[in-house]
């Protein structure tokens, strides 16, 4: 039976999944994290048990084609009988031209690169990607999917900057990021909570990188993210929203060039920046210099005018979904994200929130408050499968 290969790449890590059949079931998931450092490849089962854990060799380790042959070298020991016909890509940005899952071809790619400099963090590992598979299983059908491509609806206004409409027609617009997750996200409302879902909705993804999303009636009508993956909250390395007054300070009175400034922005920012400690939330979760503290403070402070704001975009507010590492796991986040929002009609059950259960909201609670853990290679593996199918 046909198999499905899904590769997440990110700016240091690779994540992965193998799923069987034309309505795609996991076999495989996992991820090798640290790539050009000390790389870790590890591998669970369907149920989650896992499989292996393992430091991989310096050589292996270096980049993203080492990785994935590292990856392929575990999928195929482990299930040799695994016939890969399909392998679906995230790919982070689409620009105005690829919405929908695209099935590659060299044009493709030669039109996906040009889209580097929008996303230096993600956009070049992910082409990195394609190129390893395209060489290690060149029968295979190739297919992209984009984290812009569930955003490119939205409302002009939504999808502007104020700057002259030449701009605009050259690409300088909000695309928002992560769309293969609120894909997710929106689909699994439907399923355990559809008048919810036909609702007004605030999905906040909150991992290494962290973005917050409206949705009305499952559509994305709002992002946090813009232009590029920088914008709205700030992340584990990046600034989040700044004034672009900053950019021209930096440039004329400390002569930093772009180069520089990407570097700040894009790695040396954010959780990191702030605490100086970290960009891991765990860590700074554990920490008890009130470096780490604030961090945490201005995350959670940013993460409540978003959500101020994408509620004013909604006109209104049925539920908040969180997801992504921080969001799934860091009740102590969560907590302090939803305090003081009784007025927008938040109440959480601080039990629930502890427990990770998926309603965290009291039964009193207005608007639902609910964690669902996302699964962007299920969205890509069913686009893959179906692509080549339907
Ligand atoms: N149990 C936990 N408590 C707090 N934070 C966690 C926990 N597990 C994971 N995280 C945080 O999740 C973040 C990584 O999220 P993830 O969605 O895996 O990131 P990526 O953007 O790389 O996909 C890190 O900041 C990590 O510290
Ligand atoms: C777009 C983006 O920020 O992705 P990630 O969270 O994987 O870094
Ligand atoms: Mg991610």
């Amino acid at each position: 039976m046909a198999h499905a290969l899904v590769l997440n790449a990110g700016s240091s890590s690779l994540k992965f999944g193998l799923f069987r059949g034309r309505h795609p079931e996991l076999v495989t998931r996992g991820q090798v994290e640290r790539i050009g450092g000390a790389a870790q490849l590890h591998l669970r089962d369907a149920d989650g048990t896992a499989l292996a854990g393992t430091a991989l060799p310096g050589h292996a380790a270096a980049d993203h084609a080492g990785a994935l042959s590292a990856v392929l070298h575990e999928v195929k020991g482990r299930f040799p009988e695994a016939e890969i016909g399909v392998v679906g890509h995230r790919v982070v940005h689409g620009g105005m031209e690829f919405a929908a899952p695209t099935r590659i071809t060299p044009e493709v790619l030669r039109a996906l690169e040009q889209l580097e400099p929008f996303a230096p963090l993600h956009q070049p590992h992910n082409l990195a990607g394609i190129r390893a598979a395209l060489r290690a299983f060149p029968e295979a059908r190739q297919v992209a999917c984009f984290d812009t491509g569930f955003h490119r609806n939205h409302p002009f206004v939504n999808d502007t900057f104020a700057l002259p409409r030449a701009y605009y027609e050259k690409g300088v617009r909000r695309y928002g990021f992560h769309g293969l997750s609120y894909d997710y996200i929106s689909g699994a409302l439907a399923e355990m909570a559809p008048t919810l879902h036909a609702g007004r909705v605030v999905v906040a993804h909150l991992g290494n990188g962290a973005s917050m999303c409206g949705l009305l009636g499952g559509r994305s009508i709002a992002s946090s993210m813009g232009f590029s993956a920088l914008d709205g909250l700030p992340m584990g390395t990046r600034s989040g929203q700044l004034d672009p007054g900053v950019v021209l300070y930096l440039m004329d009175s400390e002569g930093m060039n772009a180069a520089e400034i990407s570097e700040l922005l894009y790695r040396r920012s954010g959780l990191l920046g702030l605490s100086g400690i970290s960009s891991d939330m765990r860590t700074l979760l554990a920490s008890d210099d009130p470096r780490a503290r604030e961090a945490v403070d201005y995350f959670c402070f940013r993460i409540r005018r978003e959500l101020g704001g994408l509620a004013a975009a909604l006109e209104g507010l049925d539920a908040v979904v969180f997801t992504g590492g921080i969001g799934e796991n860091a009740a102590p986040v969560r907590a302090q994200v939803c305090r003081g929002l009784h007025w927008i009609g938040i109440e959480l059950d601080e039990a629930r929130n502890v427990a990770n259960e998926s309603v965290i909201s009291s039964d009193m609670s207005r608007v639902r408050v609910l964690v669902i853990p996302t699964n962007e290679e299920l969205v890509i593996a069913r686009a893959a499968m179906d692509l080549g199918t339907g």
